[in-house]
């Protein structure tokens, strides 16, 4: 009978924490220590990216913020550890230089982004950033020898923070140790527990140490980066956190001071190209020199263009390393664009090649790639012309009164990835310079709106920013104190020679020396008198001005 009882009882998995009858518990350990391993072989990659703004979106993509929490075994893939479809080391079956047909190459386009198939696996395969991942550096050097500090890794996008992590998700595998990846955007703090705590059975049980990923971590406000804190400092797991924000503003300072900070930087022109060339590479794509020949305006027949080579101009792939700002991501997606668009329209150009072959293919010229960029990236540059252009926008269409308008410019930049706490700043500018004292309020929603969307980030707080903007395109205007206040202010900058001296009636008198010298002395304190006061506040020469009337210029 007692037996029976034990054998009912719900007892929890170590590993998953679920509840289960006593006597199962055995059979389901294995299975879920076996599903440990199935999830190894399944692929150990960081979740892919939200697309950016019109980026390439492949169909049959699905997006990262249906599954938050992604766990990595520790034992080896077969195959050799790359995962399906990422090319890693080794070059594509029909890359390496072998030239690929239109039609193999938009089969190939389709499915997962271009920039996460090539994901570097290795650090061999990871150009640029030498300043942190040299030859000679601390980072490498704990990178070869498996030792992971907790890490915040901060750079601007698509400069290969991600990819650094599955790059020491791979080499973690080797040492036995977990690697689990949350995405701050999606994660909820529950998320964060149930990690920590599958992460304390790790090392209790197995004595397996867990790196946890946290992309974005930003996003997490202070009380979800509270959660982690004493598990990063007792050991139970290594943080690697990735951010495109200062950490020394949007990571607590607790955590940060436990965290080597790791500053990547924009991927130089030189490492885009090498980036580039991998991926035609890899592809098939046949780069043409300066030397080689080509008629860009003869045309073929769509049908027939799936049969042709397709090449690439050399001066196109280097306008595209140009132009993508050091983002490896919005580089990759414009290549993919540019290539999927010409074989869409299907042209044939004859080609010459220095060395004497001559035939007619797909050919990509300078033009299609700043197309395919325009498509992907130049419609929303978070450090560029068009995030000060999207805000002047916005900026406008409230003064304006537009709350249409209003409310498509700041999707528009959220859409684009704007950071939500850029925006709220200019709410808190427009509230008084274009709303000022019609709605004095409106500074107070302002404030608000800034306070809420760094207590709950995106996408949550999209909808705060938005309510603001609606309140502030339907409130009244006024600029009178923005006006007198500059008017003010030019008033001091056109002043020649000493400025006034204050007023020693308005002067405080701590001290019998200054009451002795007049300070204070004439002064009619307000509250004593039941009419209004007479009485100059203003320096003499200045008696009578008004800033609030319109300034001769
Ligand atoms: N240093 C690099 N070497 C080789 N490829 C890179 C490098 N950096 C980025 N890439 C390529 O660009 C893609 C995007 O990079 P990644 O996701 O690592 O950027 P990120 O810095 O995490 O960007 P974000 O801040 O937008 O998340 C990768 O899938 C990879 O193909």
């Amino acid at each position: 009978m007692e037996e029976e009882e034990a054998a009912a009882a719900a007892v929890r998995c170590p590993v998953c924490l679920r509840e289960l009858p006593g006597a199962l518990i055995n059979s389901h350990l294995d299975r879920c220590l076996q599903a440990g391993k199935g999830d190894a072989e399944r692929g150990c990659s960081p979740p892919p990216k939200k697309p950016r703004l019109a980026a390439a979106v492949p169909s049959g993509e699905t997006p990262s913020a249906a599954a938050p929490v992604f766990s990595l075994f520790h034992k080896s893939r077969g195959g050799g550890g790359q995962s399906p479809g990422a090319p890693g080391e080794k070059p594509e079956e029909g890359g390496g230089g072998a030239a690929l047909r239109g039609a193999s190459l938009a089969q190939k386009l389709e499915g997962k982004p271009l920039a996460d198939r090539l994901r570097p696996d290795t650090l061999r395969d990871y150009v640029g950033q030498e300043r942190v991942l040299g030859a000679q550096t601390l980072l490498r050097s704990l990178l070869e020898s498996h030792e992971i500090p907790s890490l915040i890794l901060w750079g601007p996008p698509g400069c290969g923070k991600t990819t650094l992590a599955h790059i020491i998700a791979n080499s973690s595998k080797k040492t036995g140790a977990r690697f689990v990846t949350l995405s701050a955007t999606s994660a909820k703090t529950n998320d964060v527990r149930d990690v920590i705590s599958q992460a304390q059975n790790e090392k209790r049980l197995f004595k397996r140490k867990t790196i946890l990923f946290i992309d974005e971590i930003h996003r997490f406000n202070k009380s979800q980066q509270d959660t982690f804190l004493p598990h990063v400092e007792c050991g139970t797991v290594t943080l690697i956190g990735a951010t495109t924000e200062n950490p020394s503003f949007q990571v607590n300072a607790a955590l940060l001071s436990r965290c080597r900070v790791i500053v990547l930087e924009k991927l130089s022109v030189e490492a885009m190209e090498a980036i580039l060339m991998r991926a035609v590479r890899s592809l098939g794509v046949q780069v043409l020199g300066k030397a080689d020949q080509h008629d860009s305006s003869a045309t073929g027949s769509s049908s027939e263009s799936s049969e042709f080579p397709v090449y690439i101009e050399e001066k196109a792939l280097s306008t595209l390393a140009y132009l993508c700002d050091g983002d490896a991501r919005t580089g990759l997606n414009g290549l993919q664009l540019a290539v999927q668009a010409r074989l869409a329209a299907g042209k044939t150009t004859p080609v010459s090649t220095a060395k004497g072959c001559s035939a007619d293919g797909v050919l990509i010229t300078e033009e299609h790639v700043k197309e395919g960029l325009q498509r992907s990236h130049i419609l929303y540059d978070r450090a560029g012309e068009e995030h000060y252009n999207c805000i002047s926008a916005l900026h406008k269409s409230m003064r304006g009164s537009d709350e249409n308008a209003s409310l498509y410019w700041l999707a528009r930049m959220l859409e684009g990835g704007e950071d939500p706490l850029y925006v709220a700043r200019r709410l808190v500018r427009f509230a008084s310079e274009d709303i000022g004292l019609a709605d004095p309020l409106a500074l107070t929603q302002a404030v608000a709106a800034y306070q809420g969307c760094h207590f709950i980030g995106m996408p949550e707080c999209e909808v705060i920013l938005a309510q603001c903007v609606v309140y502030f395109a339907r409130a009244p205007k006024s600029i009178e104190v923005y006006k007198a206040y500059n008017n003010v202010k030019e008033c001091l900058r056109m002043h020649t020679g000493p400025l006034p001296p204050v007023p020693l009636h308005l002067r405080n008198a701590p001290t019998r020396l200054m009451k002795n010298l007049g300070y204070g002395k004439g002064y009619k304190y307000n509250p004593m008198y039941k009419e209004p006061v007479e009485q100059d506040y203003l320096p003499e020469e200045l008696k009578g001005m008004d800033f609030f009337k319109e300034q001769k210029t």
